[in-house]
């Protein structure tokens, strides 16, 4: 397949991604100029000679084909106005055409066109909630371990959450490290939420640096986050916040529990409940916490709607689990004119509490996985269109934090780690309820995208940036120990273990997709004899 030649090609040639590099060196000093992050000023030295040298170079090998102007084919490209049969055309790293098969076959040259067949192509996925914990965690995870995941499971683009790295990113100094961590060590685009704490919530000047500065919205914690230096916050400094994003026209994602006083949470202090039952977790944190948190929050989103107060924000909902009364509360707001949106996740969707061994704290994370008739409603809800998005709360731990040998919910770290599988394990899934292409586009690319305000991504139309994932859905493989994996910790990444372990239970055959990737230093991958391609024209850290 020409693409092969074509990726080994660009490994020695320099042209485009000349460009590309011009153009990624170019945004981070426009950024610090811009910025006047000015404490940045003594690393500039190192700084530039790692961005003039290393990512030149590594960048250089990056490129799909030695050609700034290049088509790709399918009998399959998913675009907003459905499924087309013929080219999507690239130049510059954008798509400037999209043609149905009987208008390009005449007019392109055939060297310039990959034709993928009957592959899929998608634009790429974007996941705004990831847990990269780089800077200070860089054993749970990191950037080069985590973006790389990223790309070998089709998404292009992720948005960093502001907690789990050390410090919190909660001020312009600290937004300033983690673009300092990124700098050079990321496989796709990347952008930054800031943390809303106490400590900032009601300090406008703060907040107003840390959007200025890129941060494209703010993310709170309801409850305890786990996380010292990211205290959770209440629903007054929540309203506060909001009119600060609103001046901005950004979002707040809320972690939405709030501890209630009858929980079995409270009861089992003095550790009379056996803390390796799954049951005794679930009951620890009901799906009233969540409930709780809505209710509070739905006093304050009502200011975001026309004429209110914090017009121009948007609240965003995280991880909801609870597909009952919490889900009903924001199906409500949502119709009187609250700007809100809710995302849900892979873990959520393919898991239930009847199925989760005791003492397996893979399946521990926050909200906990609920039960299989929650899980149905969850999909209802999302194929109804009233759950906006998919993200894939990535939150990986060093492995002894999950405690394996004990089995002890309780104290466990909460987090699924997921990254590489959200593509193939929502399409899995999904097959049951008969989910399409264009749904899986409208949930993990388009609806992802603009909440992060990227007008620019998410879907495959004229002026979108070029970020694609090409698949083959109807393709089968193994989740088994061989396959390759990069999160940073693979044999204990507790979602693909989980998975197996599923798989095997049920004794039925992987119903999982192969894609195609293409990493970043071009190295080919491939499994079962096909060739893995994701490729992706821009590498940038991603402004506002
Ligand atoms: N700190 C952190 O990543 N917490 C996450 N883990 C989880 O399971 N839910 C969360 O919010
Ligand atoms: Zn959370
Ligand atoms: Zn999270």
């Amino acid at each position: 397949m020409t693409s092969v030649l074509g990726c080994r090609k660009i490994k020695h040639n320099n042209s485009t991604s000349l460009i590309l590099n011009f153009r990624y060196s170019l945004s981070i000093i426009s950024a610090l100029l811009l910025l006047g992050i000015f404490y940045l000023l003594p690393f500039l030295n190192e700084f530039f000679f790692f961005f003039g040298f290393e990512q030149l170079l590594s960048a250089n090998r990056c490129s799909l084909y030695p050609h700034s102007h290049y088509w790709i084919a399918s009998k399959r490209i998913v675009t907003p106005r459905g499924i087309v049969s013929g080219t999507v055309e690239i130049k510059g790293g954008r798509i400037v055409s999209v043609l149905e098969e009987e208008h390009w076959q005449k007019s392109v040259k055939s060297l310039q066109v990959i034709d993928y067949g009957n592959a899929v192509i998608m634009p790429g996925l974007v996941d705004v909630h990831a847990h990269l914990d780089d800077p200070g965690k860089e054993e749970w995870e990191g950037f080069p371990s985590g973006t790389r995941a990223a790309a070998a499971g089709g998404i292009t683009t992720l948005i960093d959450m502001p907690l789990n790295s050390v410090p919190s990113t909660v001020s312009e100094e600290t937004l300033g490290l983690k673009l300092q961590a990124a700098a050079g060590r990321i496989y796709i685009d990347v952008g930054f939420w800031g943390g809303l704490v106490p400590e900032n919530a009601f300090n406008a000047s703060s907040l107003e640096g840390l959007l200025k500065a890129g941060a494209l919205g703010l993310k709170s914690f309801m409850c305890p986050s786990g996380i010292n230096d990211f205290p959770m916050t209440n629903i007054s400094h929540i309203k506060e916040g909001l009119l600060v994003l609103a001046k901005y026209r950004r979002p707040l994602l809320v972690h939405a529990e709030i501890p209630q006083d009858d929980a079995g949470y409270l009861e089992n202090k003095d550790g009379r409940d056996n803390p390796r039952s799954y049951d005794v977790y679930l009951k620890s944190r009901p799906a009233s916490w969540e409930e709780a948190a809505i209710k509070d929050l739905l006093t304050v989103s009502k200011d975001t709607r026309t004429g209110g107060p914090a017009e121009g924000a948007h609240l965003h909902i995280v991880h909801l689990s609870d597909a009952r009364s919490s889900f009903e509360l924001i199906k409500e707001a949502k119709k009187s004119g609250d700007s809100m949106t809710v995302e849900t996740c892979p873990h959520y969707l393919a898991f239930s509490a009847e199925k989760i061994p005791d003492g397996d704290t893979r399946f521990k994370c926050a909200p906990p996985i609920r039960d299989a008739a929650n899980k149905e409603k969850l999909w209802a809800a999302l194929i109804d269109g009233d759950i906006d998005m998919l993200s894939s709360d990535h939150s990986p731990s060093a492995p002894q934090l999950k405690l394996f040998n004990e089995g002890d919910f309780l104290r466990a770290w909460g987090g699924i780690s997921s990254l590489q599988f959200v593509l193939p394990v929502t399409w899995s899934y999904g097959q049951k309820y008969g989910i399409t292409l264009e749904q899986l586009a409208s949930w993990w690319s388009e609806k992802p995208a603009k909440l992060a305000g990227l007008s620019y991504k998410g879907a495959i139309s004229i002026g979108y940036e070029a970020d694609f994932v090409v698949w083959e859905p109807e393709v089968e493989f193994d989740l088994d120990e061989n396959h390759p994996v990069y999160h940073k910790h693979p044999v204990s990444s507790h979602f693909l273990t989980t998975l197996s372990v599923y798989l095997y239970d049920r004794h039925t055959a992987c119903n999982f997709s192969l894609w195609y990737f293409f990493s970043k230093e071009c190295t080919l991958v491939w499994h079962r004899g096909l060739e893995c391609v994701l490729f992706y024209d821009q590498i940038s850290l991603v402004w506002s």
